[in-house]
């Protein structure tokens, strides 16, 4: 497994062996010890999470003020932009994001830590995302940034207009949002 760092040096992004053969390809997706490895860090992923969303559906920016997650996030089906903010108060980077594209055909992953918000707009026609969470959903401790904030300035690569649900159409705004310490 390689790494490839981002500008948040606590957000990484995983790129796996893929063994090829004439049957189609294999590759460990996730394995405890390489992760360890690689990151330094020893989590305990708790629950999977799986999402289908079609082409221009932005779902975000979504943390969990209590019970934070740290999330390992990637693409089974077409391609997604993917993101992560900074909003751990102490951080250097704080307010920062970093975006990557995540693809069935890339077959990279991000490494998200707890203390970032997380969203991402699905790039094809259609995207299922699959991402690994180290604690388990809690809707109440959920919180929303508004994914345009003009504060965070995310460049989404968007195409058109996202859709958006109520929750994400409600987002509070980076400034007024709750952060981590
Ligand atoms: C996240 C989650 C949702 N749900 C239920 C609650 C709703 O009835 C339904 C859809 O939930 P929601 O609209 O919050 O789903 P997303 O907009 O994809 O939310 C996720 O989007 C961004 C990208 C994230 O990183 C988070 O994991 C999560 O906030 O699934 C559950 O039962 N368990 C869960 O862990």
């Amino acid at each position: 497994m390689n790494v490839i760092p981002t500008k948040i040096p606590d957000v990484l992004i995983l790129e796996s062996k893929i063994f090829q053969d004439e049957r189609g390809f294999f590759f460990e997706s996730y394995n405890r010890q390489n992760f360890t490895d690689i990151t330094g860090h020893i989590v305990n992923f708790v629950q999977d999470n799986h999402s289908r969303s079609k082409q221009n559906v932005l779902r975000g920016l979504h943390y969990q003020i209590e019970q934070a997650q740290g999330k390992l996030v990637r693409v089974i089906t077409g391609s997604i932009f993917d993101v992560a903010v900074d909003i751990r108060k102490s951080s250097p980077t704080f307010g920062q994001w970093v975006g990557c594209e995540l693809s069935a055909q890339n077959k990279h992953q991000l490494w998200i830590p707890p203390g970032f918000a997380h969203g991402f707009v699905v790039l094809s026609e259609v995207a299922e995302v699959l991402y690994k969470t180290t604690d388990y959903y809690a809707p109440q401790h959920e919180r929303c940034i508004l994914w345009n904030d003009p504060y965070l300035a995310i460049d989404w690569h968007l195409t058109a207009e996202p859709i958006l649900s109520a929750k994400d159409k409600a987002g509070k705004p980076f400034q007024e949002a709750e952060v981590f310490t």
